[in-house]
């Protein structure tokens, strides 16, 4: 008997991305490693190997072949200048990627010519000013970017902005347009035939996002108000309605997305609906 290959696939370690990751994964039904010192686990039930790595180095694994599939951030991927693609968001890990300079100074994207700005994401910096004819000096720093002014190694920084909290606490404001919207991505090698293994980790990596976005409504009904409760939800394959032990009433089964759920409790009480309820999904298969 041959054995099978296994799927390849880089999980960060650390910070942000990691616990998330994780528990996606997990999520989804494989298993994780229980202790932060392990540096790989093979999950022999579907063939999967995982290896934890520093997500800034996961788009160079894959993008030079040595692993199938990473998890990690967009703008570290574009950082990367690997050559690895992404496959599909994945729903957390969102960021932005941002000019800030000393609040109240005016800072405009065009101020920066002839400047200093620290960044731990060079690469993608300097693309970005390549494109736009900027010419500023860059220092490259590994992390706490938002001291590089006050410290005086730098005139204005380009860093991760999640809700602005550090930038504030730094004395800094964002200026100029967004330079990278970033969430956690699924990333494969732009070349070479497709991982075996790949389209079924990504079947359930989108199950846990569906799962995630859509609960389970419930809800009885009178028969009469049927048509117009189930034209504001109708579910993905159509309601399933059963009969109630209660002459004349109906209970219906729809699946809706999370965002407005309430508002259509609300919509469908006023429509007639009762016993409304709410349930959320582990999983699912649509
Ligand atoms: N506060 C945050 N909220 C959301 N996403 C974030 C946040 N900080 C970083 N990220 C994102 O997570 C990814 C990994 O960043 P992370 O900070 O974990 O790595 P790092 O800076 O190399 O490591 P560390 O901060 O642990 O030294 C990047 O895509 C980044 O945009
Ligand atoms: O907008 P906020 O919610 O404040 O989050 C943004 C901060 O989070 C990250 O820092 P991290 O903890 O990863 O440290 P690092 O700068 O050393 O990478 C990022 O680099 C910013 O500094
Ligand atoms: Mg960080």
């Amino acid at each position: 008997m041959t054995e099978e290959r296994l799927l390849k696939v880089a999980v960060p370690n650390k910070g942000a991305l990691a616990e998330a990751a994780a528990g996606m994964l997990r999520a989804a039904g494989y298993h994780q490693r229980t202790d932060s010192k392990d540096l790989t686990l093979i999950d022999s039930d579907h063939n999967v190997e995982f290896y934890y790595l520093r997500p800034r180095d996961i788009a160079v694994y894959v993008g030079e072949g040595h692993l199938d599939l990473g998890i990690t951030g967009r703008d570290m991927l574009l950082d990367s200048g690997a050559q690895a693609t992404e496959l599909m968001q994945l729903g957390f890990g969102s960021s932005r990627f941002r000019f800030a300079g000393r609040a109240g100074q005016g800072w405009t994207v065009e101020s920066l010519a002839g400047k200093r700005i620290a960044t731990s994401y060079p690469g993608l910096l300097q693309t970005w000013l390549d494109e736009r004819g900027i010419d500023a000096t860059l220092t490259k720093l590994d992390g706490a970017v938002e001291s590089a002014i006050r410290l005086g190694v730098a005139d204005a920084v380009a860093d991760v902005v999640e809700t602005g909290t550090t930038l504030r606490r730094a004395g800094l404001e964002m200026f100029g347009d967004v330079i990278v919207e970033s969430e956690a991505v699924l990333i494969r090698r732009n070349s070479g035939a497709e991982p075996a293994g790949l389209d079924a980790l990504r079947t359930r990596l989108e199950s846990v996002l569906v799962a995630h976005n859509f609960l389970m409504m419930d809800y009885n009904v009178e028969a009469a108000n049927l048509d117009a409760t189930t034209a504001l939800a109708s579910g993905v394959n159509g309601p399933t309605v059963s009969q109630l032990a209660k002459e004349g009433w109906l209970a219906v089964r729809v699946l809706v997305p999370k965002k407005g759920a309430h508002q259509l409790m609300d919509d469908l009480f006023e429509l007639g609906a009762r016993g409304i309820l709410l349930t959320e999904l582990r999983s699912c298969r649509l």
